[in-house]
């Protein structure tokens, strides 16, 4: 059979591009189908895959450049030899799996620029794999005496290597759109020892155009304006919602003197809190719970007792309410709390960055590690903080702010009764109190889902969450009932009605939809899930296309924006003030919505091309 004109033919050997990597391998072309306007190609290992015509080369251009390259050293020669990707030799695994990985970033760039990129991404990013070097060597003299330090080498290099194997177990032979039911037919690329290496070469690439993202957050300079506007902000919206008519216009709010500000006992409850929480979390009670694989291949485990500590936290303040503590102190001293707060985020993250200064690289968060200390103060080294099993970042984001929250909502119903003469607090106190309830206990009871999240997965521990989860979740999230405390804002049935049904739709589209990621990223092979479609990788994670991730790209952000709609509402429109979340949270999720983009293209490539093109709205269907 001939192939229609096209511009390349059956059986011309030609550079194909790896999905998700800048690798270019030699392979075949098989066939071309003019619907979808893929070309079928087998690389040497006999995988097949659809590629898009800008992902082919014709293999004569490659050797021409490849020629000029290899003038320069090692790097651009090893790149002038095509390999498949079983085609790789052992004796050199991780220096090559380096080499290729740096070569494979001068594609990109012009040639001007390349010796300096290639130049640095080697300084930078070859220090893991240095060491996994180091841990061959060790293993070839096996009988020798061997230092501590020389033995977490070498477990790091085994553990490369399993993680290697399980991707290429889990690695998709072919590249297309189709219902997982029907994969029947589809076997994963053989798991030959010399792919390991490949795979390797491809985690490096993967590794290196990660590391080498643009700083975020505005970077350098980005960074100081944060860490000096975050709390500037906190304290505005406190200082605000206490006055008699809270408006943006009230500016600058007037300060009151540094010894109003700080407070001894406010300091000592505050650390009293964080203490009490933090024994409930190592209590062995509850499930042991896996997080994510780590570049490392190891899992770390969790304690996820959340649903366990809110419950205990409620009946220790009832008891307490009950022995005629006042909470109404909450209100009173929200203030000094605040800052109290404010104080020991900032103690913990000077703690985060000087550890994290001791860390290895491959415990380091890619992109909190720019050289620069103050963005990487800001947005955090270390990707998961220990001491022993006690984990900070975990903590920190499940437990003291996040109950925190809900004790402060209960004490500002507490002070509205005592401030308006009220036997009952008021509808919108009640629905702004249980709806951001149910939002906190879904979030403990369903803890484990958070170990599937951005920040968990990905982000740095530093000032950034340290900050938003001891001070900006605890005193700006709860700006509704603080508000009410002294506005109040009485609500018709119909409203009332109205509001309970839209948060009961935000919360039914967040809890769904985080739920089905959650279950597909723990076992993607679930009987449970087969119904739903999936765009392989060439990481071996594969996405989904259908049911709530079809809608959109993040339905999960758009069922939280349902419910921040409803927390705001029963405060009523006199002022911005109560609206401030819902202004905040559509900001922070557009941002975190495109951070997550960029890094999901780097991580996946043309696969995740593939999805934008198919799911083609990011949070609301047909707007945004
Ligand atoms: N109340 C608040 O202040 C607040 C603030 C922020 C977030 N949140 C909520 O927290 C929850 C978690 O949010 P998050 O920002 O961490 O993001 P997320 O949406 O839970 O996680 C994003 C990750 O999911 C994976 N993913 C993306 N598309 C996928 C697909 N089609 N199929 C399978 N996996 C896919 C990707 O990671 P991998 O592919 O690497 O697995 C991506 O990096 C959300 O419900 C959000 O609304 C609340
Ligand atoms: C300092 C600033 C402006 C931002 C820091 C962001 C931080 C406050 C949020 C980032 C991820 C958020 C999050 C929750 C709370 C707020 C954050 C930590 C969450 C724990 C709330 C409860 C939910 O059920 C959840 C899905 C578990 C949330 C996970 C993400």
């Amino acid at each position: 059979m001939k192939m229609p004109t096209v511009k390349y033919q059956r059986g011309d050997t030609v550079m194909g591009r790896w999905p998700g990597s800048s690798l270019y391998y030699e392979v075949k072309v098989l066939r071309f189908d003019a619907k979808s306007q893929l070309y079928t190609v087998i690389y040497k290992d006999g995988t097949e895959l659809e590629l898009k015509e800008q992902d082919i080369k014709s293999a004569a251009g490659f050797q021409t450049r490849s020629r000029s390259r290899s003038r320069s050293r090692s790097p651009g020669r090893r790149r002038s030899r095509s390999r498949s990707p079983a085609r790789t030799t052992r004796r050199s695994s991780s220096r090559t799996a380096a080499v290729v990985a740096a070569a494979a970033i001068t594609d990109s760039v012009p040639p001007s620029r390349r010796d300096t990129k290639l130049k640095d991404t080697l300084e930078v990013r070859l220090s893991p794999l240095q060491q996994t070097k180091a841990a061959e060597n060790n293993s070839n003299n096996k009988h020798e005496k061997k230092e501590e330090k020389q033995k977490e080498e070498n477990n790091m290099a085994n553990k490369v290597n399993e993680t290697s194997e399980a991707k290429v177990e889990a690695e998709p032979a072919r590249y297309n759109l189709r219902r997982r039911k029907d994969d029947g037919g589809a076997k994963p690329a053989a798991a030959e020892p010399e792919q390991q290496e490949e795979v390797a070469a491809k985690m490096a690439a993967t590794l290196t155009a990660t590391l080498s993202t643009p700083l975020d957050f505005g970077g350098k300079l980005g960074a100081y304006f944060w860490l000096l506007f975050l709390p500037a902000w906190v304290l505005f919206l406190v200082l605000q919602v206490n006055l008699e008519d809270p408006s943006l216009t009230n500016f600058p709010p007037p300060l009151p003197p540094l010894e109003a500000l700080l407070d001894v006992q406010a300091f000592g409850f505050v650390i009293l809190w964080i203490l009490f929480q933090a024994v409930l979390y190592i209590l062995p009670v509850g499930k042991l719970s896996e997080g994510m694989p780590l570049r490392s291949g190891e899992r770390l485990k969790y304690r996820t007792n959340g649903f366990f500590a809110i419950v205990v936290s409620a009946v220790a303040v009832a008891a307490a309410v009950y022995q005629g503590v006042d909470l109404t102190y909450i209100h009173s001293h929200f203030l000094q709390l605040a800052v109290a707060s404010f104080l020991i985020s900032v103690l913990l993250s000077v703690y985060l960055y000087v550890r994290s200064r001791y860390t290895s690289p491959e415990q380091l968060a890619l992109g909190g590690n720019s050289g620069n200390v103050v963005y990487d103060f800001f947005k955090g080294r270390e990707l998961n903080p220990r001491i022993k099993d006690f984990d900070l970042k975990f903590f920190c984001e499940m437990r003291p702010g996040l109950i925190g929250w809900c004790l402060i909502n209960f004490a500002m119903a507490l002070a509205e009764m005592k401030k308006q003469g009220l036997d009952a607090p008021s509808n919108p106190m009640i629905l702004v109190n249980l709806f951001q309830l149910l939002y906190v206990v879904d979030g403990l009871w369903n803890e484990e889902a958070i170990l599937t999240t951005m920040d968990l997965m990905h982000d740095g521990f530093g000032f950034m969450l340290a900050f938003g989860d001891l001070v900006w979740v605890p005193f700006t999230y709860t700006m509704q009932s603080y508000y009410l405390v002294s506005h109040p804002n009485p609500l018709s049935l119909p409203a009332l009605t109205a509001i309970v049904i839209l948060k009961l739709v935000g919360f039914y589209i967040f809890r769904k939809s985080n739920s089905e990621k959650n279950a597909f990223r723990r076992n993607p092979s679930d009987p449970k899930l087969s119904y739903l479609k999936t765009i392989p990788t060439a990481t071996g994670k594969s996405l989904l296309v259908s049911g709530w991730w079809g809608v959109v790209r993040h339905p999960n952000y758009l069922g939280d924006l349902i419910m921040a709609l409803a927390w705001s509402l029963p405060c009523g429109f006199s002022h911005l003030l109560p609206w401030y979340y819902m202004i905040y949270f559509i900001i922070l999720l557009v941002h975190r919505d495109s951070r997550d983009m960029s890094e999901c293209r780097r991580k996946y490539g043309s696969a995740w091309d593939e999805y934008c093109r198919t799911v083609r709205y990011r949070i609301i269907p047909r707007v945004y």
